[in-house]
């Protein structure tokens, strides 16, 4: 049956923050991805993980992207992706993995995907995204035992299932192809819908004013930030999903298009007025 994601789901997972906790109670998120020409995608990623709460943030990417993240967001550490040790400590040091936002499918792209995957461990949660979910289809990688949250676009389903978008309709379909991988699958359109090991959950939000390049990527970060801080793993990840598309609702009244960075801006307003 389906389950739906409303602002209830929001409110039983945003949590009034305990007055003696610090960075460390809210989780370490390493993103990796921003080639030289989708730099723009790493950065409102990791943005949006910061703005969510995440307690601390690195940033792998390519160096050419390191002066205008740090501009726009100096609270995060940044990398160089082509650093195979610094890649390898930074996933492992890491609560939460973010990784595919603009990491391009090159060859170089593919390597630094297969170091992650080869370094990630069960006790991590790993969200697979955009270019990742494509090099993962495309290359037939095997996947790490680990808790993996996929965010595929119909197109990226497409790769990743072999199910067609008209079929993509049939949750049935769709629920057995989860089984297989073992995975939360966010599956995004005008209807996104978040399957898990026991529930398909639909969203209630969410506006064509958010069909715009980076909007996903901001999802990635946000579906980052929650995971990183809230246990229920499935809720934070819902939750997310509401946030992201329900702040979109809000600021369309009046915008004829939603952009990603503006969502960002108003994730801590949202979660306050959340929180429980
Ligand atoms: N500013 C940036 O740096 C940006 C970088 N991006 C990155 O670019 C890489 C490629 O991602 P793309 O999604 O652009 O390219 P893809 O090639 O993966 O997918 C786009 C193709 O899928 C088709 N499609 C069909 N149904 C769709 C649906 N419901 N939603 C989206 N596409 C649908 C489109 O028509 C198009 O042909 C990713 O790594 C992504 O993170 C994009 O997010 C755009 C912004
Ligand atoms: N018409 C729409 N209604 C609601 N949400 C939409 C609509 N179009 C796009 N979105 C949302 O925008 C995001 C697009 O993700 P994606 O295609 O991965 O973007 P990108 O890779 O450019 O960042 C998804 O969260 C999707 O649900
Ligand atoms: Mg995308």
């Amino acid at each position: 049956m389906m389950k739906y994601i409303t602002e209830a789901t929001a409110k039983q997972t945003i949590r009034i923050r305990p007055t003696d906790s610090f960075k460390g109670t809210y989780g370490h998120i390493t993103l990796v991805g921003g080639s030289q020409n989708f730099g723009g995608a790493i950065i409102m990623a990791t943005m949006a993980a910061v703005y969510s709460g995440a307690g601390l943030v690195t940033t792998l990417t390519d160096p050419v992207n390191r002066t205008s993240l740090h501009a726009q967001l100096p609270e995060a550490m940044v990398a160089d992706y082509h650093d195979e040790a610094m890649l390898k400590s930074s996933v492992s040091g890491a609560d939460v993995i973010v990784i595919g936002c603009g990491l391009g499918t090159d060859d170089d792209a593919l390597n630094i995907l297969k170091t992650v995957l080869d370094t990630v461990q069960p006790d991590q949660k790993i969200i697979i995204d955009g270019s990742a979910i494509t090099l993962i289809a495309t290359h037939h990688l095997s996947l790490p035992k680990a808790h993996l949250i996929f965010t595929p676009h119909q197109m990226e389903w497409k790769r990743l299932s072999g199910i067609s978008l008209p079929d993509q309709a049939d949750v049935d379909k769709n629920k057995a192809v989860r089984d297989q991988l073992n995975a939360t699958v966010v599956l995004k359109s005008s209807h996104t819908q978040v399957y898990t090991a026991n529930d398909v959950f639909e969203n209630t939000t969410g506006t064509p004013a958010q069909a715009t390049g980076g909007m996903g990527d901001t999802l990635a970060g946000m579906i980052g930030g929650f995971v990183a801080q809230f246990s229920n793993v499935d809720l934070a990840v819902a939750s997310a999903v509401y946030a992201h598309s329900a702040i979109a609702d809000e600021l369309a009244q009046h915008q004829y298009v939603v952009l990603p960075h503006q969502i960002i801006h108003h994730i801590p307003e949202f979660m306050k007025a959340n929180e429980a």
